[in-house]
């Protein structure tokens, strides 16, 4: 029988993530997938090691660069992944130094680099003797929390410039926490208790939502997708920073509503679960194969009333002005507040995009505000931690907008965040909402 060995695959991960440029739920789902034969235990522990050296890659690197002579850009893709992941073995597993360095090199040579299966042992045995004294940057500074937190230090120095030290050290300590995964009940078909039962005695483990009765978070989970509850559309996946900009967006059964950049489509999905599935959703995207995934997960939930559409938001519909009660810009966003969920995040973003996603993110607001009814609701929304992105441009759309104004958003959030509300916007952070990173407006136009 072929052993598949659970160290090759998540080191190829890591070689497909980065050097190859792949998204690391994607080459993870994939890699698990081909190499279906790996026992559940197995499959945990690759996704441990990817997902792990990813939160940790900055300090892993640091450590490394501390004790090889090859700088490690010079260091071919294959032996960067296998010594990246052992050093996560290392420093951050249960997994014994010795056990971890042999498994490396046994990596390095059966692809063939037999002449530098040397190099990977002598790093990795130096590490091993030395990781009690690795040397740090000065505490208090940025490069500290960059290195020790593994956090691009443009990212960290934005940030402290934003919230602080103290609140970004907090910030950067719980991106690295692997978060569970958070679903919305389909209230069209259960209850959350119902479901919550029917989930435990599958042997998964089921807390209530920390801000919504209808969310759960799981852990102990397999592949989501294969239970029969996901497949008799008893669930969607879906944090509860996203189920919060519903709740705020209000939708009401019978109305008409707008989600501008809606896939793969969890809010339209919850909006529609709010709304009983009575009234209408228009649900756009930019891109064809995106907007499949709408229409499929409506199907699986048992969803009628969305209608689904190819589009680009930031062109003017001539046909949507002042039709809706409520539209939902959710727009495409530099994605800073997910470094939990996305790890490869940190390492594939460098600042420089964010005045582009302004300027898209401007333009789809524009247009936004035209298809909102004479005193309908708009809200604007992104997944990001980032001013220009969020408070930037609210005040930059009020500013030009003077049938619009914020609007007090305690009476849409649970008790216990209503006064962070109160100006008409919110941040969420996962330190202390225990979240993905999110902002949410609530924009009210004028009556006639
Ligand atoms: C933050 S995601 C939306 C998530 C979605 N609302 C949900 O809850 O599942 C942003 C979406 O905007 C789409 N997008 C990007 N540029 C767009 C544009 N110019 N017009 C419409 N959609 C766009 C992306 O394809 C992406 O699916």
């Amino acid at each position: 029988m072929i052993q598949i060995n659970p160290r090759e695959v998540a080191a190829e991960a890591m070689v497909q993530i980065l050097a190859e440029g792949a998204y690391n739920n994607t080459a993870l789902r994939r890699l698990l997938r081909q190499n279906g034969a790996m026992s559940q235990q197995d499959r945990a522990f690759v996704t441990e090691i990817v997902n792990g050296t990813l939160r940790n890659i900055y300090y892993v690197d640091y450590v490394i660069d501390q004790f090889s002579n090859t700088k490690l850009s010079k260091i071919k893709p294959w032996l960067l992944a296998v010594l990246r992941t052992a050093v996560y073995q290392m420093l951050f597993m249960d997994v014994p130094d010795n056990a971890a360095c042999n498994e490396a090199v046994k990596l390095a040579t059966a692809r063939g680099y037999q002449s530098l299966s040397g190099f990977v042992n002598g790093v990795l045995r130096a590490i091993g003797r030395g990781k009690e004294e690795i040397k740090l940057p000065e505490k208090g500074t940025a490069e500290y929390l960059s290195v020790v937190y593994s956090h691009p230090l443009w990212l960290v120095k934005m940030w402290v410039a934003y919230y602080g030290y103290e609140k970004t050290e907090a910030l950067c300590q719980a991106d690295n926490e692997a978060p569970d995964v958070t679903i919305r009940v389909n209230t069209l078909k259960t209850d959350a208790e119902t479901l919550a039962k029917q989930l435990e005695e599958k042997g998964i483990t089921v807390r209530q939502g920390s801000l919504w009765k209808d969310a759960l978070h799981l852990s102990r989970t397999a592949d989501l997708g294969r239970l029969a509850e996901f497949q008799e559309g008893l669930f969607h996946v879906q944090d509860e920073s996203s189920q919060t900009a519903v709740a705020v967006l209000a939708p009401q059964k019978g109305e008409k509503i707008l989600d501008l950049c809606a896939a793969p489509g969890g809010k339209t999905f919850t909006m529609a679960e709010r709304m009983e599935n009575s009234g209408e959703i228009h649900a756009g995207d930019i891109y064809e194969h995106k907007a499949e995934l709408i229409a499929d997960g409506a199907q699986r939930l048992g969803i009628s009333i969305v209608k689904t559409s190819v589009r680009d938001a930031s062109v003017e519909d001539a046909s949507a002005i002042g039709a809706y009660d409520r539209v939902l810009a959710d727009v495409p966003c530099s994605g800073l507040g997910l470094l939990r969920k996305k790890p490869d995040i940190r390492l594939k973003k460098d600042g420089s995009e964010i005045d582009a996603l302004v300027g898209i993110q401007r333009q789809i607001l524009e247009q936004a505000a035209k298809y909102v009814k004479d005193g309908g609701v708009l809200v604007y929304s992104t997944c990001t931690l980032s001013r220009k992105e969020n408070e930037k441009n609210v005040e930059w759309f009020l500013q030009n907008h003077e049938s619009y104004r914020l609007e007090d958003l305690g009476q849409y959030l649970p008790e216990s965040l209503a006064a962070e509300g109160e100006k008409g916007y919110i941040t969420l952070f996962p330190q202390s909402h225990h979240t993905d990173g999110f902002f949410i407006a609530r924009l009210r136009k004028k009556g006639m």
